[in-house]
């Protein structure tokens, strides 16, 4: 790609088949922006793509959203039909250990449903059908797609962005056993990791706030994604509630 998205006609080795123009302006369309995740945890009741769906046509319709991040192949789907907003999809498999699009299947599940980007667990946790990493980069590229990393260090995000990663995110730090565990965003990682990488770099993971969100982008975030403190009405109702005095009264 010549002058790319990063600007400088850097070089990266993405070797997606996707054309350079429309990769190019994927990334132009996110850049600066708020990409906001609309997923439910197993046993919401927020749990059902026609939920999600309108989670997403909401935001979409209400506010000057770059991009949404969707999990699940059916809710990608119902997502990809309401909104004109590039789609980042992922498949949940489990909760230990690497779940997020954990194979080249579930990446080649999750680009045939519809998402533009494919983002998958980076990170250099083995995983669960011991296949490398590689692997399900070349998958997502071969299908027209782009690759975005989750990482939890400053290292996976290196290794990630050698193999052809065409974005990097702070999605697990905190998340893997070796990695920062703050309160909120890892600031520093989006600082080492846009210092050090030519492909765009994506703050996510505990943003809760709009100063939060300003701040990853002053640090060096392409675009800045958030999930809970926006699409996770019962963890945003929790915080409130936690900061009243006194416990709910009983009905009747
Ligand atoms: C660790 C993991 O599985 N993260 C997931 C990745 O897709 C989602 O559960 C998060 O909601 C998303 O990363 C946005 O983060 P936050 O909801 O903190 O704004």
């Amino acid at each position: 790609m010549t002058e790319t998205a990063t600007g400088g006609g850097q070089q990266y080795p993405s070797r997606t088949t996707m054309p350079a123009a429309r990769a190019d302006a994927l990334l132009r369309r996110l850049r600066g922006g708020l990409v906001v995740s609309c997923q439910a945890p197993p046993g919401d009741p927020l749990r059902a793509p026609a939920h999600m769906a309108a989670v997403a046509a909401s935001v979409t319709a209400g506010a000057p959203v770059a991009g949404v991040r969707v999990q699940g192949v059916e809710d990608i789907r119902a997502v990809r039909a309401v909104v004109d907003q590039p789609v980042i999809g992922l498949w949940k498999d489990g909760a230990e250990g690497v779940y997020i699009t954990p194979t080249a299947r579930h990446a080649r599940a999750v680009a045939e449903a519809g998402a533009e980007i494919v983002a998958a667990d980076a990170t250099s946790r083995p995983r669960p059908d011991g296949r490398p990493l590689r692997e399900t980069i070349e998958a997502v590229h071969g299908m027209g797609r782009l690759f975005m990393a989750d990482v939890s260090t400053l290292d996976e995000g290196v290794r990630a962005a050698a193999l052809g990663a065409d974005l990097v995110s702070t999605t697990l730090s905190g998340y893997t056993p070796y990695s920062r565990n703050l309160p909120g965003p890892d600031l520093e990682l989006v600082r080492e990791l846009s210092g050090r990488l030519d492909v765009p770099v994506c703050a996510e993971g505990r943003v809760r706030t709009p100063q939060e969100a300003r701040a990853a982008v002053e640090a060096g975030a392409w675009a800045v994604v958030v999930g809970g403190a926006i699409t996770a009405p019962a963890a945003i109702a929790s915080r409130f509630a936690a900061a009243l005095p006194r416990e709910p009264a009983e009905h009747g």
